[in-house]
């Protein structure tokens, strides 16, 4: 182990030296974050002494955790064998982490250093101090993502199973179940809503409106008087041809048997009725008639519907009637779970917020839109009922974790002075990603005497998405009153090309801290920029240059990394590489973080919807807890743009389309970019086909890579 500082620059040495009580140490992408946050950790303990104990560090991924004792088992281990171990490719992912857990062991100053993501402290501290707040017994109730730390104490049931069942118990409330119906058959079922916006043509398909037994009726009033009657269990025929003289064909808008009613609803859109009319007199029939006008006071209309009914009917009908999930919802699976997955997605936004459901359903039936008063009429009761099925079972999800560990702190003094007095340091990385309840956790744990160092780059801000704030970064001070900033603004992994580039780009942003970085590397080579006529153009280009780089510049598959926006982006790629035994990383943007590569390709750099930039302001019900903005969103997208390009070491291909170019490219400056049009037959004239299949290869070859025939 070697705090050397010499290996450090000035600025990341101050960094590390640095006293001061709240430090946020901000920089740029490639800078050596990472690097000094780890410095000033050996520092810490070597040279001044300070106990691990009293260190606490936090990541945000358990990847980036894994990554940095890593890097401090390699510092420390001078024998060279865990360095054999983490190259040694015979050895398993799961082979690996045994071996970290045997060193750490063996070390036991990084033993008794925590060095843990969120999550994992939280659990920690509540298992064992938060006895009072819940049972610390508890078990980890996820959502059926692939979070696997808690894989032991987790619950058998997941999130959704739990939601699904709470809905089926309320659901034995006929007018829970009934406005469920309601809104799914309004709202979310898909074949309807498709059906609703066709161009109707037939009488029959002019049935556009689908009451809750499922009878297609032609309006919203004939809907709400068949919902009406399906509400009150009362049975009914609706247009059911009728002759009741034997000489004329009839359909009357409603008959109910039970009470032998006609009932026919007068709108401007009605056809005459006198025919209809002089049948029922002739046969001595009871008609009765409602009106449109009636049908927009619902109270009124209500009234009136039960006039028509009452002493026609046993006094009881209008007992609840009691139906079944199961027999109404047959058909509308994927629409419960529709609705299941937007009530977990609002549970967890809001959890986020620190919003209670009470207040969000207050602040939900201000909104001006039915639809979303009505998510919230029907969410809320599953929302709250579902956090006191997960305390009777002492679950506890993700965002439990530090919301409880919050309360534990606020409620609890002497815990809360007992971790302020151990953890003397706070050590941060990737602060740019913090959440509301994150950055109170840390508030809750940091002591005024004590040392909270955070590092992060405002620029590479890319989980809003997901509930973290930039404004926490950009506004450090805000948050955080005795804070001091250093800035780092050199950049060792990208050439100057890159680096300038990434300059350029962020420059668009408003929101942001003003920073210059400045690369320490001359660049060989522009930024490559191809617009392929067609996706096939395009895959040739990425092939042809992949093999390039492995042939002529002779890079491993390790030193090439290919991203995307989406993964549906790489699906026209996927086979291509696959066929000519190109074995390359690929990452979603979102999981490139931290991560660096010789070269870089950025796949699926075209406009529109489902290309890049792809802002979406998501479902209106989502604004209650939290409004969107466009700009914001959009600058989001630009910074995922920026965490891009800067993965990239020596080389960056950006791949589009022509004509369908994404707006980002066109913020790349001239000098640094190298144009490519032309489709790679015109490219590289010395390419030749194959004498067996075909396939285009390179003059040089002396075989097929494709079909692997000699040439
Ligand atoms: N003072 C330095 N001298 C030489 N190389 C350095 C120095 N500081 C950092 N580096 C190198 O620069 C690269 C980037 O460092 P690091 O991963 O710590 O940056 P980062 O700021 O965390 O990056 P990003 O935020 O983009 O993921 C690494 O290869 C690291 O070893």
């Amino acid at each position: 182990m070697n705090p050397n500082l010499s290996h450090l620059n000035q600025k990341q040495q101050v960094a590390v030296l640095s006293e001061s009580k709240q430090l946020l140490v901000l920089a740029g992408a490639g800078s050596g974050k990472t690097k000094t946050l780890l410095q000033k950790l050996l520092y810490l303990i070597e040279e001044k002494e300070v106990s691990p104990n009293h260190i606490l560090t936090i990541t945000f991924g358990k990847e980036t955790a894994n990554e940095m004792l890593d890097r401090l088992l390699l510092a420390t281990d001078e024998t060279g064998a865990y360095s054999k171990v983490l190259t040694d490719p015979s050895l398993s992912k799961k082979e690996k982490d045994l071996e970290r857990h045997f060193f750490i062991k063996k070390y036991k100053w990084i033993d008794n250093l925590t060095l843990k993501t969120f999550h994992s402290f939280c659990y920690q501290i509540l298992r064992n101090y938060g006895v009072k707040e819940f049972d610390n017994k508890f078990k980890i109730i996820n959502d059926n993502s692939k979070k696997d730390e808690f894989l032991t104490t987790s619950a058998t049931e997941s999130a959704t199973d739990v939601l699904h069942k709470i809905i089926i118990e309320e659901c034995a409330n006929s007018e829970y179940l009934l406005d469920l119906k309601r809104y799914v058959l309004d709202y979310l079922s898909y074949d309807l809503r498709k059906k609703k916006n066709n161009i109707l043509n037939t009488y029959e398909e002019s049935k556009k409106y689908i009451s809750l037994n499922g009878t297609k009726v032609r309006s919203k009033s004939e809907q709400y008087i068949a919902d009406w009657l399906y509400r009150h269990n009362i049975v009914f025929k609706y247009e059911k041809p009728t002759n009741l003289t034997g000489d004329f064909d009839f359909k009357p808008d409603f008959f109910i048997p039970e009470a032998d009613i006609y009932l026919e609803h007068v709108s401007e859109k009605s056809y005459p009725s006198k025919q209809k009319e002089a049948q029922y007199k002739k046969t001595n029939r009871v008609l009765e008639k409602t009106f449109e006008k009636q049908a927009q006071d619902t109270a009124l209309f209500n009234l009136e519907l039960d006039r028509i009914v009452k002493g026609r009917l046993p006094s009881n009908y209008h007992y609840k009637v009691s139906l079944s999930f199961e027999e109404e919802f047959k058909n509308f699976n994927k629409e419960i779970k529709d609705f299941i997955n937007l009530a977990m997605s609002v549970m967890h936004k809001a959890k986020v917020e620190n919003q209670s459901p009470e207040k969000l359903y207050t602040k939900s039936q201000t909104d001006q839109h039915e639809r979303v008063r009505k998510f919230y009429q029907l969410a809320i009761p599953i929302i709250e009922k579902y956090q006191e099925y997960c305390t009777n079972k002492s679950y506890m999800d993700f965002d439990d974790l530090i919301s409880k560990t919050i309360s534990l702190l606020k409620n609890q003094k002497d815990i809360k002075e007992k971790f302020q007095q151990q953890y003397k340091y706070i050590l941060v990385d990737e602060f740019q990603d913090v959440n509301t309840l994150q950055v109170e956790l840390l508030k809750q744990l940091h002591h005024s005497e004590n040392q909270l160092f955070c590092v992060g780059d405002d620029w590479q801000s890319i989980y809003g998405f997901r509930g973290s704030n930039v404004d926490y970064i950009v506004n450090f001070s805000d948050y955080f009153p005795e804070a001091k900033t250093i800035k780092l603004n050199l950049n060792y992994r990208s050439t100057e090309h890159i680096v300038n580039a990434g300059n350029e780009v962020i420059a668009n942003n408003k929101f942001k801290i003003e920073k210059e970085i400045i690369s320490s590397k001359k660049s060989d080579s522009k930024i490559h920029i191809y617009s392929g006529n067609t996706e096939e153009d395009n895959v040739d280009f990425l092939v042809d240059q992949i093999q390039q780089l492995q042939q002529e510049k002779e890079y491993k598959n390790d030193d090439i990394l290919i991203l995307y926006r989406s993964s549906k982006m790489y699906y026209p790629y996927q086979n291509r590489l696959k066929k000519e035994g190109i074995f390359i990383s690929r990452k979603s943007i979102h999981a490139s973080k931290g991560l660096e590569a010789k070269a870089v390709f950025v796949i699926g750099m075209t406009s529109g919807l489902g290309g890049f930039p792809d802002v979406r302001m998501g479902d209106r019900i989502f604004q209650v807890i939290k409004p969107s903005n466009h700009d914001l969103l959009m600058e989001e997208e630009r910074r995922l743009f920026y965490v891009a390009i800067t993965r990239a070491k020596d080389e960056l291909f950006l791949i589009t389309e022509k004509g369908n170019e994404s707006p980002f490219l066109k913020e790349i400056p001239n000098n640094v970019r190298h144009n490519i049009n032309k489709p790679l037959r015109l490219l590289n004239p010395e390419k030749k086909l194959c004498q067996s299949c075909n396939h285009q290869i390179n003059e040089k070859f002396l075989f097929c890579p494709h079909c692997g025939e000699n040439q």
